[in-house]
């Protein structure tokens, strides 16, 4: 993982840490923060933890180009994630583009929300990209949170070329902040507010809409 960032001299009165002060990042959990236990309403270990919404580019089965990642709920606040590169993923020729990586880990890390049953969404990233990843290759990542305070949820994740034993592509760590559904329904496009409601699908829609921060 990340080490501590060190911080660059700073002018006097800036207000900003002092020459050579050890400042963490923004998704190291701060010490007193807690590793809560698991939401009584957690799926269970090994349980799929299913796609939140049909059109997420992460994890929808009905969006063709995106990711279709599946997670399984790990035990504790773990889980475990595979997806498989496609040719419309690629950067660099044959090979998995940065960015697609990153969502592919930023999905992982929000589906640890449901192990404590609120939602979040990422207010920070931070990866570190240590091999490349070839197209049509799979992508296994294992996720966990690190801590929560107040309402912030600080994880981190690790993703392996081919399994749980292939080499280390990417790490990550992650910073997301508790909402409120009002996030949603404020923000999103009124239309697909509104078809995500109306789904049928009452698991889906409880947990994307009607978990209690
Ligand atoms: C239903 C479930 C759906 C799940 C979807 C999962 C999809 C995958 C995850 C995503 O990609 S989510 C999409 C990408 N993220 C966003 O669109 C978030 C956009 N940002 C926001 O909406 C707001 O900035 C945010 C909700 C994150 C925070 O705004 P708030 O007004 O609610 O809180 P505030 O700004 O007061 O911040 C709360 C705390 O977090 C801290 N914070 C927020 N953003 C930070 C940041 N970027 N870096 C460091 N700290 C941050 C902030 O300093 C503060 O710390 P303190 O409590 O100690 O004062």
């Amino acid at each position: 993982m990340n080490g501590p960032v060190v911080s660059p001299p700073a002018p006097r009165g800036s207000g900003e840490p002092a020459a050579g002060a050890i400042v963490l990042s923004p998704t190291t959990p701060p010490a007193d923060a807690v590793v809560p236990p698991r939401a009584p309403e957690a799926p269970a270990p090994g349980a799929p933890l299913g796609s939140h919404y049909d059109h997420c580019f992460g994890c929808g089965p009905q969006h063709p180009q995106g990711l279709q990642l599946s997670a399984v709920a790990g035990e504790g606040l773990e889980v475990t994630a595979r997806f498989t590169v496609k040719p419309s993923h690629q950067g660099g020729p044959g090979l998995a583009h940065g960015g697609v990586l990153t969502t592919a880990m930023d999905e992982t890390l929000g589906t640890l929300n449901w192990l404590l049953h609120t939602p979040a969404v990422t207010g920070r990233l931070e990866t570190d990209f240590l091999r490349p990843v070839p197209a049509d290759a799979e992508l296994y990542i294992h996720a966990r949170i690190t801590g929560v305070h107040g309402r912030k949820i600080y994880s981190a994740a690790e993703g392996r070329i081919g399994g749980p034993d292939g080499p280390v592509a990417i790490r990550a760590q992650a910073l997301f902040i508790q909402v409120k559904l009002e996030h949603f329904t404020k923000h999103g496009r009124p239309e697909d507010i509104k078809q995500a409601l109306d789904d049928a699908d009452l698991l889906k829609r409880s947990r994307a809409f009607e978990v209690n921060p």
